[in-house]
């Protein structure tokens, strides 16, 4: 179970998170949303321990994450970035290999229990046949899942992932959030697609300006109302026979600022 308590961070005088409240319970798969630059990347990288909080806790199973050994947490805890980097020389297989590091250690050498944990992960998101390409010929969709694989092969218990799908097909996309809520992990995914949000995770947080606007079900989440004041779209929102919620975007109507600027630029 993962726990943030009364969260805030924020860089110099500017408060980019504050007063995050939220529980995960194990086995759950949470959507976060909210417009860029909510504080969604910014809500994940505490949650993950990579940056510390300027107030409140965030508790794995009860205990802070500072007071838990790095490699543990490691073992543990799995984080896929938005824009995460690898070294370019090297193959696909070394970068889901990566993924191992947290479990291996003098007395615990790399053995073929690892090598068809990675080929299992490799296999999982569809990567197995580019195991032994170079990671610089790799499209960005590839990559992407090549990184999914490294946290898939790295057997946490909980995994935090950025916007997981922005690089992929659709097929890709809705395959890897389906193989993810498969594994039966504990999972925060950050997502900008709002019909994947409600298509795939139990509960949905709500960013908005820093503050978690709402945390609960899609179908009481994803309201027209909410998608209006947060996300400044109108919609409209179906629920279906088995209580999964769709929605139907309409076409922008332009906010009269933009209409006027456009015709100034329109002017020079
Ligand atoms: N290291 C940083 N330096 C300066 N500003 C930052 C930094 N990290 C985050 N911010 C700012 O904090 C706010 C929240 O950023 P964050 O990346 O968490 O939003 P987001 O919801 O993930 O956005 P997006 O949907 O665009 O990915 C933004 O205004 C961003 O510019």
């Amino acid at each position: 179970m993962l726990t943030a308590e009364h969260l805030g961070w924020g860089l110099r005088d500017r408060a980019i998170l504050q007063d995050i409240s939220l529980t995960v319970q194990a086995g759950e798969f949470v959507g976060l949303i909210g417009p860029n630059g909510s504080g969604k990347s910014s809500l994940l990288a505490l949650l993950a321990g990579l940056r510390r909080p300027d107030h409140g806790t965030v508790r794995l199973d009860g205990t802070p994450l500072p007071a838990i050994p790095r490699r543990l947490l490691a073992q543990r805890l799995a984080l896929v970035e938005q824009q995460a980097q690898t070294q370019e020389r090297v193959t696909v297989r070394h970068v889901a290999g990566l993924g191992r590091t947290p479990h291996l250690g003098a007395f615990t050498p790399w053995s073929p229990q690892d090598t068809a944990c990675v080929d299992q992960a490799l296999a999982a998101v569809d990567l197995l046949d580019l195991a032994d390409r170079d990671w610089s010929g790799l499209s960005g969709g590839e990559r992407q899942r090549a990184h999914i694989a490294r946290a898939l092969a790295q057997q946490p218990e909980l995994l935090l992932l950025d916007e997981p799908t922005n690089h992929l097909d659709i097929a890709h996309q809705l395959g890897l959030l389906d193989l993810v809520r498969q594994q039966g992990l504990t999972v925060v995914a950050a997502l900008h697609d709002l019909n994947h949000a409600a298509l795939f995770c139990d509960r949905i947080a709500v960013l908005h300006h820093g503050r978690l606007d709402a945390f609960g079900p899609p179908a009481e989440i994803l309201t027209p109302d909410r998608l209006r004041r947060v996300f400044a779209v109108d919609a409209v929102v179906e629920t279906d026979a088995d209580g999964l919620c769709h929605i139907r975007y309409r076409v922008p109507r332009r906010p009269p600022m933009l209409a006027a600027a456009q015709k100034e630029l329109a002017r020079c």
